[in-house]
């Protein structure tokens, strides 16, 4: 579903990402890990069409998302770290909009309700205010949203930093319930135990290349750990 192939981007002669080749089939969770500036981000962007490439292609269900921007937008959903949503509106009159924007058509109201209910967003908080949610609750509105539109891929950044570890934990439940919806996942995080625990694969980045890709099943957490640290050069191996 989500393809990299040779994908390098240079900012004014800075290599953010170098040569990245990649693969995420629907129903993985291919967790991005690295030290800061390592390229995790600028992956995301590209996949997003955000930023044009420097060479190579990034490709959604065989779609060049350069080539082909709108259809390739069609098949993707975006959690930021920070989910933006209108505040003056409730979860519901948020979902409907994004929803109707993205689509063309507007979906019930109760169907909205239904996977807000999926996501995890309490009935009596849907029809309040956005203004007034957590962080937490912006992410299960964004993943509603994912749902609604019924997107192919979802592309996270970051997407637990900040949240505390029971909203975090109900995060990473919720990107189960995706993947078992056959969902393509791609997620940049700094969270080894979130890449562990919910990850079917992880890819450790320095310097804007992949170093390397691991099956979460192969690895236990002090393995990764150590793989993580040893990659990333914070610690020299005993
Ligand atoms: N818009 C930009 N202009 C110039 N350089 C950039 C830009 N965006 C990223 N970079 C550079 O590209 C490299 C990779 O950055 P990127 O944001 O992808 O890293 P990251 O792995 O997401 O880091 P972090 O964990 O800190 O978010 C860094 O050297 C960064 O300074």
């Amino acid at each position: 579903m989500l393809h990299a192939q040779d994908l390098t981007k240079r900012y004014n002669g800075v290599l953010a990402l170098d040569r990245l080749n990649l693969t995420v089939a629907g129903g993985e969770i291919f967790c991005l890990l690295g030290g800061n500036g390592a390229g995790k981000t600028t992956t995301i962007n590209l996949f997003l069409n955000f930023v044009p490439p420097s060479s190579g292609r990034a490709l959604v269900d065989n779609i060049d998302v350069t080539r082909n921007p709108l259809e390739a937008k069609r098949q993707i959903a975006y959690i930021p770290e920070t989910v933006m949503l209108y505040g003056s509106l409730s979860g519901l009159e948020n979902i409907s909009y994004f929803t109707t924007l993205a689509l063309g058509v507007k979906r019930p109201d109760d169907e909205l309700l239904e996977l807000l209910d999926q996501a995890g967003l309490a009935r009596e908080a849907a029809f309040k205010r956005v203004g007034g949610y957590s962080k937490g609750m912006r992410q299960k509105v964004g993943i509603a949203i994912a749902m609604a539109k019924n997107a192919r891929a979802l592309l996270l950044d970051e997407p637990t930093s900040g949240l505390d570890p029971q909203a975090a934990n109900e995060f990473a439940s919720l990107l189960q319930k995706l993947k078992h919806k056959n969902i393509a996942i791609l997620m940049t995080t700094h969270d080894l135990f979130l890449a562990k625990q919910t990850g079917t694969h992880v890819g450790i980045m320095r310097s804007g290349k992949l170093i390397s890709t691991l099956a979460t099943v192969d690895v236990d957490s002090t393995d990764l750990e150590r793989i993580y640290l040893e990659i990333s050069g914070s610690r020299q191996l005993a």
